[in-house]
């Protein structure tokens, strides 16, 4: 195993901040409902807050709204964790307009280990009362703590809370509300897998990034390419190929193998991701970059009509390798395959699986990965004006 890995983030960073009412800020809001003890808490902890699941054990019950901001994060929304106990359809006493107004996603969440009639029922109110408040939410359900189940087990459940559902918004005559489900648990990857699928939804800019990702893994013989948002491990994109669990979970495991490392023997310099953001990097590579790179493919390194440029590759590593500090790092696996890692800023990390004779030429994909780097850049930025410009309009 090789390991080059200069800068990540500490395990201090790993914070998100409780608001109070006072200091709410208009980000988009992902809301996490469901009965009491379905596991809205711990979903919220161990994804956003990097607690251990077994630390959830001793989590006290939800008694008020608790509103997160997750900073440090690709992810800028809120979350809102609601208590199972109370109904937030009293309008008598919470104001639906208030709550589901500027939501992104209802995250609903049923204990599939616990007799779910009940999570139904106030699944459907709960769907089909936020849809009458804001019909562009997303609606989307963890048939969650399926960690105890069979294999076959969860597909049943999962067939019959669907067709439940689907039957009761159908007599509602409701069928266009749209859920997605997802089978969940907080000790494997797939509470990540799903959040991951819910956040992408709410990402304006994921067609161009998976094109690029696309183009990227195409001219450098990449298997597979996911962006990582470093703090939770949600991927936010990835190129075109089937998602497998197996891929997914190495490359995960590869964020926390280098962040422990990093913790042990990185240096503390330029670790604080405090002033750092996507929108930072803009202006940090300029001087490498010219704003005029197009990603090279395989087949023109080993043409060697192309001399000029695998010259122009090299040359651009060495200037690369000057004024460049993201991290990288580098794993090799026993059956021959190469999990690679590259800091795209401080807030991302681009991670890619691929044959070891591919990485040979990892002049080549660092010269493309750098490509990549300045077009995500600059979608990012593009993103960032048109929203100033529309805040201004409005
Ligand atoms: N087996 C298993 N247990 C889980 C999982 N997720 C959460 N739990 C457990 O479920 C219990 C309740 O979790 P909480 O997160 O407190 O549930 P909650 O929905 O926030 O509950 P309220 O705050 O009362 O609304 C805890 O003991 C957790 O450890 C899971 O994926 N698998």
């Amino acid at each position: 195993m090789d390991y080059d890995y200069q800068n990540a983030s500490n395990d201090s960073d790993f914070v998100t901040e409780t608001l109070d009412d006072q200091v709410l800020s208009d980000k988009p809001r992902i809301l996490l409902m469901g009965l009491q003890r379905s596991g809205k808490s711990s979903i919220q902890r161990v994804v956003f807050g990097k607690m251990p699941p077994n630390d959830t054990l001793y989590l006290e019950s939800t008694t008020k709204i608790q509103k997160e901001d997750i900073t440090r994060s690709f992810i800028d929304f809120q979350i809102w964790d609601f208590p199972g106990q109370v109904d937030f359809f009293d309008e008598m006493a919470y104001d639906p307009q208030d709550i589901f107004g500027t939501v992104g996603a209802l995250i609903f969440v049923i204990d599939a280990q616990d007799d779910y009639n009940e999570a139904l029922h106030k699944l459907f109110t709960t769907v089909t009362s936020a849809y009458r408040v804001n019909p562009n939410i997303t609606f989307e359900v963890l048939i969650h703590k399926v960690d105890g189940l069979s294999d076959d087990y969860k597909i049943d459940t999962q067939r019959d809370v669907q067709q439940r559902m689907s039957d009761a918004l159908a007599d509602a005559q409701l069928e266009y509300i749209h859920l997605t489900y997802y089978l969940t648990s907080i000790y494997d990857n797939s509470i990540y897998e799903a959040f991951s699928k819910i956040i992408q939804k709410l990402i304006r800019e994921l067609p161009t990034l998976e094109n690029l990702l696309n183009v990227l893994c195409s001219n450098s013989g990449i298997d597979k390419a996911y962006l990582f948002d470093t703090l939770t491990k949600i991927y936010i994109a990835t190129d075109s190929s089937p998602v497998d669990m197996q891929s997914y979970e190495l490359c995960s495991d590869m964020i926390d193998v280098c962040i422990d490392v990093e913790c042990i023997y990185g240096s503390a310099q330029g670790s604080s991701p405090h002033n750092l953001s996507i929108l930072d990097t803009t202006g940090r590579n300029n001087n490498v970059m010219d704003g005029q790179q197009t990603p090279v493919s395989l087949d023109d390194i080993r043409d060697p009509d192309n001399e000029s440029l695998e010259q122009r590759s090299v040359q651009q590593q060495h200037r690369l390798q000057n004024s460049e500090t993201e991290a990288s790092s580098l794993i090799k696996l026993d059956n021959g395959d190469v999990l690679y890692m590259r800091e795209v800023n401080r807030l991302l990390v681009l991670i890619c699986l691929l044959r070891q004779d591919n990485f040979e030429k990892h002049g080549l994909i660092d010269y493309n990965f750098h490509c990549f780097k300045e077009a995500v850049t600059e979608v990012f930025e593009f993103s960032r004006k048109r929203s100033t410009q529309q805040q201004q309009h409005d």
